[in-house]
């Protein structure tokens, strides 16, 4: 069409993407436009933070996305800190920020590297084993965090991924930083549905990225996450992640023994142990609620969340090796309970040679489709200019924050 012929020769270069969701969790997949970046893995995004942030904002902010969008930027040079070998790399980027780890992104990604045959998109393509007995393709994925193995069901040829059938990944090693602690909360992070309490118990651990762990009872939500009050949970998380932020002494909770660039604290999920349909031969399930970066929320389960809760679990002794545990999310509960991801602990592992630091290494499954795919141009005229926005920014400057 003569428009689009014309909108692609623009002066800012298209940026063109896949778009697929995993339980209702988007990915935007960047496969063609966006600049170079040298160096490591995590010094490819600490400059795509510093030199191509308005890029970020671009895709996943309005008008082009929206609050709660999830993007993956392809990385074809990419190269492991701690040896091995990938075939490709990949940074993830959020409403705000570059996270360490996706474990939905990874899944979508598993199907995409396998159905692409685009040598300038995935130069490794052709080097990838098919088994042809189990009709799948393991791919090693560079994500910030570390390498992933990749297991990606395939057509008899192994040209193309199965869409029946689940991705899963086998996680870096993970680990939990605290177990059952109290959390005092100052005045000012307090809120309404705690009732007199001034602290609250929760669990820490990592899985490709620090996850604060807590109850929706323990939030003062006694109905669980059934019948609740949506925006007053997205207060309840934001205020007990800026109470846990706020406190030195609670830095070592997310605190990486290998890279300052991992020690973040990356979101509250809330978790609902009663409510939740075991799929397979899964042994029980749950449910569990994900606010991450600015207060987005995860549409799937969290597949980095999952691995950081089954950490948690195996450590606390409720989990055996093996055990296949279900986990949902709201839309996989109420939408479609088969597409919630199956989790399991696989072993034991450190998290570096030296052997100090006792982790496990989890394997988490679960199903993406694709959306679509785009082209995204820039006007150079176009008075909202580059970058992006999100409308809720304009009514909190609007409307003061009750405290
Ligand atoms: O599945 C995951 O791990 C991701 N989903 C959005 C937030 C996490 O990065």
């Amino acid at each position: 069409m003569d428009v689009i012929r014309s909108l692609s020769s623009r002066e800012v270069t298209p940026i063109t993407t896949v778009d697929m969701h995993t339980c209702g969790e988007p990915t935007r997949i960047v496969i063609a436009g966006y600049p170079s970046l040298s160096g490591t893995l995590l010094e490819q995004r600490t400059q795509a933070r510093a030199h191509h942030d308005h890029i970020r904002k671009r895709l996943l902010l309005e008008p082009r996305g929206h609050f709660d969008m999830y993007g993956a930027i392809l990385r074809q040079e990419t190269e492991l800190t701690y040896g091995g070998f990938a075939d490709i790399g990949v940074l993830f980027v959020t409403n705000n920020e570059y996270s360490t780890m996706c474990g939905h992104a990874t899944i979508a990604l598993g199907r995409f590297l396998v159905d692409t045959h685009d040598l300038d998109v995935f130069p490794a393509r052709e080097s990838l084993q098919f088994d042809s007995t189990s009709r799948t393709i393991l791919l090693r994925l560079h994500a910030p965090c570390g390498l992933l193995e990749v297991t990606v069901p395939t057509s008899q040829d192994g040209q193309r991924s199965d869409a029946s059938r689940p991705v899963s990944f086998k996680s870096i090693p993970c680990f939990t930083t605290a177990l059952d602690l109290r959390v005092n909360l100052n005045l000012e992070n307090r809120w309404p549905e705690l009732a007199s309490r001034i602290s609250i118990v929760a669990d820490f651990a990592y899985g490709g990225a620090f996850f604060c762990l807590v109850s929706a009872a323990e939030l003062g939500f006694s109905q669980g996450l059934t019948n609740f009050n949506f925006e007053a949970m997205n207060e309840a998380t934001r205020r007990l992640k800026a109470a846990v932020n706020s406190d030195p002494d609670l830095a070592y909770l997310f605190q990486h023994p290998e890279s300052n660039d991992l020690s973040f604290l990356y979101s509250v999920i809330v978790v609902d142990k009663r409510l939740g349909l075991a799929i397979g031969n899964s042994k029980g399930a749950e449910t569990g609620l994900c606010f991450f970066s600015d207060q987005e929320v995860d549409r799937s389960p969290t597949g980095s969340g999952v691995s950081a809760r089954l950490a948690a679990a195996y450590a606390r002794g409720d989990l055996r090796e093996n055990e296949p545990w279900t986990y949902h999310s709201l839309v996989s509960l109420h939408n479609d309970k088969s597409s919630a991801f199956v989790g399991r602990v696989l072993g034991r592992d450190n998290v570096s040679d030296s052997g100090r630091f006792p982790a496990v290494r989890t394997q988490v499954e679960g199903r993406a489709f694709y959306t679509g795919y785009h082209t995204f141009v820039l006007e150079s005229p176009d008075p909202l200019g580059d970058g992006g926005f999100i409308m809720k920014d304009f009514a909190d400057s609007a409307v003061p924050k009750s405290s």
